[in-house]
């Protein structure tokens, strides 16, 4: 790490960009297609031990990839080289800003979850750090308008990588809402709108981060050193952004062979890829948790539950797609075979956090397909909601809220706070299970919409339930 100016800044330390596209700015260097170098800093407080711990590394890091490759098995270990700068910006706010004076600077890449990519009200503090992933954006944006006087090439691309659908029209109106909040001139609004880029684009692989400790101490013996960093993927990699393939000039990600797509409409992607491989994740997380389980290879290879997402996939999911059958056929076998990557072991436990918001977006429209037609939602997908809604029977303890397997072991809940208080404070009233369900059913604020009046679903619900509660008598 050399502490040069970077032409990229990366708003997010974690895992998947680790795995992603850092290991992809890294490929195009390796083949000389790409000069420039990222300035990593962490979104929020909290990541400040991660950043700590790449900065000792001097930026460097190691990226496992393993799994199988047109049917061959595949293993590469590389030291992922894309950071000239880590540092934490809560505590040199004032370097953070002044990468907006570096004329160099071109592209902001982020992933800070859906959580972060959102809009909160926030007071402009002039020495302060910006809470907020968008509003930091916004403070940067203004320094840079203010340094350069508008000038309209020195505009920024964004390239969030948040699961979210329209990732960079959102950040782009989290930041317009921060500028109009703080009052900044109008002439700064207009040209983030007409100077800067905020690319909307899908992410695709499966990260799955540092491995268990036992993988991990065997490799370091066999490597001859340690990495905290560590971080194990799957071979299989794609990104879909809403672009001209010009953007090759700045990115020259093709070019370094890499599965990347620049296209006029994501939407078809962002279906795809969010409804079936991220909407089965959800699907069998709470029930495979509940049922004693711990990754998602160990439970795609148990016939029942196999067949279990299967099914619900092909015969429930796919159709509600706008779609031709086959194709959505062939991409969730493809999908399936990823989840049976014997050499990666992808956590439920990590996969269920937030899966509140998860549901929302993955699981509900499948369903919703149905019910806003006047039809019951298939059972494979109740069965799952039935599942997920057991899985969050919060109960509040020591300013925590955990949850208990069918075998009663607890877990910690990890979610939205405010809405697992909800969930806790319905549970905790001395009611039958079927009116908790029905009230929890009809709240808004956990599923963005009313539930309780979709045809047979509340019966249909409480009949899975009690087919869970059965199994834990
Ligand atoms: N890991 C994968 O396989 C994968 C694949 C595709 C997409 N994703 C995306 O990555 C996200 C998970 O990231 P990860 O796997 O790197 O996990 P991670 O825990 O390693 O990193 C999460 C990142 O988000 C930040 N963050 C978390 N909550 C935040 C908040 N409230 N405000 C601001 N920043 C916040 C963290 O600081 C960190 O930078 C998912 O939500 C999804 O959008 C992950
Ligand atoms: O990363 P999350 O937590 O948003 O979702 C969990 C998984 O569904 C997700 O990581 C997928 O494996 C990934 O989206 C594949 O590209």
């Amino acid at each position: 790490m050399n502490g040069s100016a970077a032409n990229i800044l990366q708003i997010g330390e974690g895992n998947f960009l680790r795995g992603f596209a850092d290991w992809m700015i890294h490929t195009c260097r390796k083949q000389g297609l790409f000069a420039g170098s990222i300035a990593v800093t962490q979104p929020r407080p909290a990541g400040q031990k991660k950043i700590a711990q790449l900065a000792a590394q001097d930026g460097l890091y190691t990226l496992v990839v393993r799994g199988l490759e047109n049917g061959e098995r595949v293993e590469r270990r590389e030291v992922i080289k894309a950071f000239s700068q880590v540092f934490d910006p809560y505590a040199e706010w004032g370097r953070f800003l002044a990468l907006a004076d570096n004329p160099e600077l071109e592209l902001v890449i982020s992933n800070t979850t859906e959580a972060g990519l959102a809009y909160r009200p926030e007071p402009l503090a002039d020495e302060t750090p910006t809470l907020s992933f968008p509003g930091k954006v916004a403070r940067l944006l203004y320094r840079r308008y203010e340094t350069f006087g508008g000038a309209p090439d020195k505009g920024l691309i964004f390239l969030p990588c948040e699961l979210i659908d329209r990732n960079g029209d959102t950040l782009r109106e989290c930041v317009l809402r921060y500028a109009a909040d703080w009052q900044l001139p109008e002439a700064f609004a207009n040209w983030v709108r007409a100077h800067n880029r905020f690319l909307n684009s899908l992410v695709d692989r499966i990260v799955t981060g540092y491995p268990d400790d036992e993988q991990a101490e065997a490799w370091f013996a066999e490597w001859g050193y340690r990495d905290e960093m560590l971080t194990a993927c799957e071979p299989y990699h794609l990104w879909a952004i809403e672009a001209e393939p010009e953007l090759e000039r700045l990115l020259p990600l093709r070019a370094a062979g890499l599965n990347v797509h620049w296209v006029d409409d994501l939407t078809p992607f962002q279906l795809r890829k969010v409804r079936l491989l991220n909407g089965a994740h959800t699907l069998m997380t709470p029930l495979g948790l509940l049922h004693g389980l711990e990754h998602v290879r160990e439970l795609m290879e148990q016939p029942a539950w196999s067949e279990f997402v299967r099914r619900t996939v092909e015969e429930e999911i796919i159709p509600s797609l706008p779609y031709p059958e086959p194709d959505m056929r062939a991409y969730a076998e493809a999908v399936y075979e990823r989840y049976l990557n014997p050499f990666i072991r992808h956590r439920l436990y990590d996969i269920a956090m937030n899966s509140l918001s998860k549901v929302r977006a993955r699981l509900l429209p499948s369903m919703a397909h149905y019910a806003e037609r006047g039809v019951q939602v298939p059972d494979g997908l109740v069965k799952g909601f039935a599942g997920l809604l057991r899985y969050y029977r919060a109960e509040e303890r020591d300013g925590k809220f955990v949850g208990r397997t069918l075998a009663g072991s607890e877990y910690e809940l990890r979610d939205d706070a405010g809405l697992l208080a909800v969930l806790a404070a319905a549970w905790s009233e001395r009611q039958p299970v079927e009116k908790t369900l029905s009230t929890l059913l009809a709240d808004t604020a956990l599923w963005g919409r009313d539930l309780s009046g979709w045809p047979g679903f509340t019966e249909r619900v409480l009949h899975y339930w009690n087919e869970l509660e059965r199994l834990n008598a």
